[in-house]
């Protein structure tokens, strides 16, 4: 993984061809079927049965064997208080990485495999789409052509959020995003209750907030994190994945006339290519360059995918 660090035996991290990290499956059973994985797929990006035993079964058994032990130190430290009316916290995993590069869908892929863990635990699923400003405020500041950068989001009711599900408050309020609309639903909240897992999606899930002024401590939305995933490629795969994504959304969701993006349904092809040209290498790739990879370090997992959303390797943060 040449890309990610140039010797392992310095690195922070242990790397694994998407073989060698196969076997670590062991005996963890294959609990989705083809019509399932079917309906967790994103548009474009191609993840089947095959790419769920090869790279998800073994990282669902890893993450088990996370979980496994976070509860041990919950019972040690009530037993160590010598409390059992402490409440079990949430076992929270953040998801990092570029815009298209398949977030949502390993997301929704690991929700169902760790919902299907025998202890069948709860399992809840945000992205943090839904804490970016509305686009009223976003215009009214001139922050349209930085949507996604991380002063496009309410930080501070992200970090309320987290501070909510890890002090185990119930029925903690989720903003909602709509891409059809390209703006976050007024009065519209996903309600997450004490699961026992969340998962957490986002461009910014690993960014550092602003060092306050005022003497006030603030955390890093991260500090709220039992385990930390980031989602690579080379940035020309990306760039590749949100141009055909793009394309395809104009012969599908564009075509309805309450997309944001309804007009460039009705362009030609080489004109609204071009749009998405624009939107890629003066939003999305900008991004991706200044406030996303600089925080792929920051993982404690790293998948490297390579052409056709395959993972080609894994990096694993030595304990
Ligand atoms: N303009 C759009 N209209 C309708 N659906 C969209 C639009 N943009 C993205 N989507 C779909 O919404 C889902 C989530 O997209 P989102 O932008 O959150 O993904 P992402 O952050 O770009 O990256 P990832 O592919 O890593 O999830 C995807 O399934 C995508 O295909
Ligand atoms: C909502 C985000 C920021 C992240 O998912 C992204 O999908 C987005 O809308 N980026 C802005 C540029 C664009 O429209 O692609």
């Amino acid at each position: 993984m040449d890309q990610l660090a140039p010797t392992e035996k310095y690195s922070p991290y242990r790397f694994f061809s998407a073989e060698q990290w196969s076997q670590f499956r062991a005996d963890t059973p294959l609990t989705l079927s083809e019509d399932e994985i079917n309906r967790l797929r994103s548009l474009n990006d191609p993840v089947d049965l095959q790419e769920v035993k090869r790279i998800y079964l073994s990282l669902s058994r890893l993450l088990s064997a996370h979980v496994e032990a976070s509860q041990l130190l919950f019972r040690q430290r009530q037993a160590f208080f010598n409390a059992q009316d402490i409440v079990k916290t949430p076992f929270i995993i953040g998801i990092a990485g570029s815009v298209a590069v398949g977030k949502s869908t390993t997301a929704r892929v690991l929700k169902e495999l760790l919902a299907r863990w025998p202890s069948s635990p709860k399992v809840d699923l945000v992205t943090t789409d839904g804490f970016l400003l509305p686009n009223e405020i976003l215009r009214r500041d001139n922050l349209m052509e930085r949507k996604g950068f991380p002063d496009s989001y309410d930080v501070g009711a992200l970090l309320r959020f987290l501070s909510g599900i890890k002090s185990a408050q119930r029925n903690v309020r989720a903003p909602v995003y709509s891409h059809l609309t390209y703006d976050v639903i007024p009065g519209e909240f996903q309600i997450i209750d004490r699961p026992d897992i969340l998962i957490f999606e986002g461009i910014n899930v690993l960014q550092p907030g602003k060092l306050p002024k005022d003497g006030k401590i603030v955390p890093f939305l991260s500090d709220f994190f039992d385990f930390a995933i980031y989602i690579d490629a080379e940035e020309e795969l990306i760039h590749q994945w949100y141009i055909a994504r793009f394309m395809r959304l104009r012969e599908t969701a564009f075509r309805n006339p309450d997309s944001f993006f309804h007009r460039y349904s009705q362009l030609s092809q080489g004109a609204a290519r071009a749009i998405a040209e624009g939107l890629w290498a003066n939003i999305n790739l900008k991004n991706l360059r200044e406030n996303i990879l600089p925080t792929r370090a920051r993982a404690d997992l790293i998948l490297r995918k390579g052409a056709n959303h395959l993972v080609e390797e894994v990096a694993l943060r030595k304990l």
